[in-house]
């Protein structure tokens, strides 16, 4: 016998034991999964309750973020914030800047403030505040889920409509009461389940091209949110559910550009466009200043936004918005032990004071 095929372990009857009604090999199954509770969304929200005024403030956000998105209010959209939140103390302080911010250019700006608790990851990385809140591979997601909603709250309670990127479709029940947007990244734009996910959420979201550039999969996927669906999911009771959705209208695209460069240039931006409309979609996009179409410089933020507000002064409204990744300093930095404060631990971001004198040029921009 071929000696590999002699040390294979073959487990008999007799070494089978009922863990769950399943029949497993001990020997095995243990080091392949383990599971640790968590609660479910409703003890959650129950624990960190959005009251009533301000769900009506979020509501209200989400129809203002609606009338930026189709034409109605003139304004231009930011999505802007730190890659991830890694650290609550920086994360408030950004905040409490942006929201005064928000007042100095709301006439021509709607600030939303990126709340990413969720990275996606190429290959392997920390995936976010939800997941991993310590840091450290401690992966305490009972406190993840909390810290996330804590924050999220506190920053609500500051007036600022938060966004997110809802990458754990069973995760979106803990939070997303407390979304004026969210974002479908570039990894999940394909994906059934996301936009299962979507035509059941009561709040705008962009879905974003690929990451090999394809618009086509961002455009199925509004297609797609917006109709009706019946899918398997879990309710906020943590019971596996038939969920029935009703469609999401308030669906948009976002160009992120993609391997073979950025996709926010007018002839891209023109091509997205009758792409959108040759489909029967509205031609509401969203650039996303950072990721391909900074080449990951995020020192190059400043001049696609500004390339935005030209294209639109020259005429192309289907651009009602941009996203920046923006944190308290300059750049980023591995995650280690010595981290520094108000610098990003995922994506390189523009710094505060680039931030806000890009914005501060952008609303100027869009009075003349
Ligand atoms: O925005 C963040 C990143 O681009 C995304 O999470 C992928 O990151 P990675 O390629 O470092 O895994
Ligand atoms: C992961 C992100 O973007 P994308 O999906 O475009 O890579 C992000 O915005 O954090």
């Amino acid at each position: 016998m071929n000696a590999n095929l002699a040390t294979l372990h073959t487990s008999t009857p007799s070494d089978l034991t009922l863990i769950d009604n399943t029949l497993v090999d001990p020997a095995r199954t243990p080091a392949l999964r383990r599971t640790v509770p968590l609660p479910t969304p409703a003890q959650l929200r129950e624990r960190l309750p959005c009251h009533p005024a301000l769900a009506h403030q979020i509501n209200q956000q989400r129809e203002a973020i609606r009338a930026v998105l189709n034409g109605i209010d003139d304004r231009l959209l930011v999505i802007v914030g730190p890659c991830s939140l890694h650290d609550p103390d920086s994360a408030v302080e950004y905040a409490q800047r942006l929201a005064e911010l928000a007042h100095r250019v709301g006439d021509h700006l709607l600030l939303v403030m990126r709340t990413y608790v969720e990275k996606p990851r190429t290959t392997i990385g920390w995936k976010g505040l939800m997941y991993d809140p310590h840091l450290d591979n401690s992966s305490d997601m009972a406190e993840g889920l909390a810290l996330s909603r804590r924050l999220m709250l506190s920053i609500a309670e500051l007036g600022l409509p938060v966004a997110t990127e809802l990458l754990q479709p069973m995760a979106a029940g803990y939070l997303d009461d407390l979304l004026g947007w969210a974002a479908i990244g570039a990894r999940t734009s394909e994906s059934q389940v996301h936009r299962e996910m979507v035509s059941g959420l009561a709040l705008p979201v962009g879905f974003k091209n690929g990451t090999d550039g394809s618009l086509g999969i961002a455009c199925d996927a509004m297609r797609s949110a917006a109709h009706p669906h019946q899918h398997f999911g879990m309710d906020n009771h943590g019971q596996p559910a038939l969920i029935h959705t009703q469609g999401n209208a308030d669906t948009h695209l976002v160009l992120r550009g993609g391997h073979g460069g950025p996709n926010y240039q007018p002839s891209a931006v023109a091509a997205a466009r009758q792409t959108l409309e040759k489909q029967g979609l509205a031609p509401r996009i969203i650039v996303d200043c950072s990721h391909a179409n900074s080449n990951k410089n995020p020192m190059l933020q400043p001049a696609v936004l500004q390339s935005v507000i030209d294209q639109r002064k020259a005429g192309d409204r289907s651009l009602r918005g941009v996203m920046l990744e923006s944190h308290l300093f300059d750049g980023n930095q591995p995650m280690g032990a010595d981290l520094k404060y108000g610098v990003s631990v995922t994506d390189a971001c523009i710094g505060w004071a680039g931030t806000e004198s890009a914005l501060l040029d952008a609303a100027e921009a869009a009075q003349i």
